[in-house]
C-alpha cells in the first residue's frame, strides 16, 4: 500500500466515514499516510486499513484468535478483543473489519492507554528505540502512557479531548489526577466507573498471567464508559485491547512460552492507580494542563 506522506487523501469506500470518537492512532486524513480507521455508516463496524507488515501481523493475530482451531491460550483472550469480522477490499486497499466497541454507547467517554515500559519490538531501528524512550519520560517507571482520551460534557453537549502530547507531558503525580479526571472527577461519580472498570481489568490480568503464548508490544487498553447514564443507557463500561501490530510468539520455537512481564507490569500499575483513586485519602486536584 502507498504510504507516502505526500499521498492524496484516500477515497472513502462506500457507506464509510472516518471513525467517530477515535482518541489515538492513525486518523483518516491526518496521519502521515493519510490512512486511518473508518466506520461503516450503516452498522458502525470498524474498517482498519492494513499498512505494511504491521497490518499483516495484526490481521494474522485476529485470524489466529478467532479461528475455530485457536488454542485455549488464544481463546481466553477473546472477551478482551473486538470481534474480528473478516476483511474488506476497496480501491486496492485491504481493511480488517472489527466490532466497534463504542457503538452501543450513547455518549461514550473513551481512553487509549498504551501498555508496557518497552513499546518497540526486536526489529526496531536504533532511532525508533531512542525516539520512543524520549517521547514519554515517565514510561520506564510507570509502564503505561495516556495516548488520548475524551469525556462527554452534558452541560454543553460537547466533548473534552486530550491527546498523546498532553498525556506524555504529565508528571508522575499529574497522571493520577488526569486518570481521575477521565473517570469524571470531581463532578461525576468517578468511583463507580472505576469500580466497574477494575472488575474487567482484574479479569484481564488473570487471563494475561495464564496465557504465555504471546508477547504484546505497543498494545493499548481501550476503556469506555457511558458519559450520561440514564434508563435507556445505564451505567455501563467496556474494556478491550487494541493494536496488535507488534504481537509476537513469546518464545519462538518452544512449547512452554513465557509470561509477558512487560505488559503485565504496565497493566498492574494502571490497576494500582485506579485502586489509589478509591482510597479514602485520595484528594482530587485539577491540573493546569487539563484546563
Ligand atoms: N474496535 C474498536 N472499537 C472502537 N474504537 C476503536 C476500535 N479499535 C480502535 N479504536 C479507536 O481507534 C484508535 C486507534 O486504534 P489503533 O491503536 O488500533 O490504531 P493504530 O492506527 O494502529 O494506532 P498506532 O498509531 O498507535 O499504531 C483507538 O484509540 C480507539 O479510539
Ligand atoms: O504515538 P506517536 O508519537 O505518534 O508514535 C507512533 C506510535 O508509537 C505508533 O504506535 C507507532 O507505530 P507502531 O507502534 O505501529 O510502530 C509509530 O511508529 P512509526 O512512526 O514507525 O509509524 C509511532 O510514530
Amino acid at each position: 500500500m502507498e504510504s507516502s506522506s505526500t499521498s492524496a487523501q484516500p477515497k472513502l469506500p462506500p457507506d464509510t466515514k472516518p471513525l467517530q470518537h477515535q482518541v489515538a492512532g492513525h486518523i483518516y486524513g491526518k496521519s502521515k499516510t493519510k490512512f486511518g480507521l473508518l466506520q461503516r455508516c450503516s452498522t458502525g463496524e470498524i474498517l482498519k486499513p492494513l499498512i505494511d507488515e504491521r497490518g499483516s501481523r495484526e490481521e494474522q493475530f485476529y485470524k489466529d484468535v478467532f479461528s475455530e482451531q485457536a488454542s485455549k491460550n488464544l481463546r481466553i483472550l477473546r472477551p478482551f478483543i473486538s470481534t474480528y469480522l473478516g476483511t474488506y477490499e476497496h480501491d486496492e486497499i485491504k481493511y480488517i473489519v472489527l466490532e466497534n466497541v463504542i457503538h452501543p454507547f450513547i455518549h461514550p467517554c473513551v481512553a487509549d492507554i498504551k501498555i508496557g515500559r518497552i513499546t518497540y519490538d526486536s526489529t526496531a531501528s536504533a532511532e525508533k528505540v531512542k525516539l520512543s524512550r524520549e517521547k514519554c519520560p515517565t514510561l520506564a517507571e510507570i509502564g503505561f502512557q495516556l495516548l488520548g482520551w475524551e469525556m462527554y460534557r452534558s452541560s454543553n453537549d460537547s466533548y473534552e479531548c486530550h491527546d498523546r502530547v498532553c498525556g506524555r507531558s504529565l508528571t508522575k503525580e499529574e497522571i493520577l489526577h488526569a486518570i481521575a479526571h477521565f473517570y469524571g472527577a470531581p463532578s461525576m461519580n468517578y468511583r463507580e466507573n472505576i469500580k466497574l472498570i477494575l472488575e474487567h481489568l482484574t479479569d484481564m490480568e488473570q487471563v494475561m498471567v495464564k496465557q504465555n503464548d504471546l508477547t504484546f508490544i505497543a498494545t493499548s487498553l481501550l476503556i469506555v464508559y457511558e458519559g450520561q447514564p440514564n434508563e435507556k443507557s445505564p451505567n455501563k463500561v467496556d474494556v478491550r485491547l487494541v493494536d496488535f501490530a507488534h504481537v509476537s510468539k513469546s518464545k519462538e520455537g518452544t512449547e512452554t512460552g513465557q509470561t509477558d512481564e512487560n505488559f503485565l507490569f504496565g497493566l498492574r500499575n494502571y490497576i494500582k492507580h485506579l485502586q489509589r483513586l478509591l482510597d479514602d485519602e485520595y484528594v482530587y486536584v485539577l491540573i493546569d494542563k487539563l484546563k
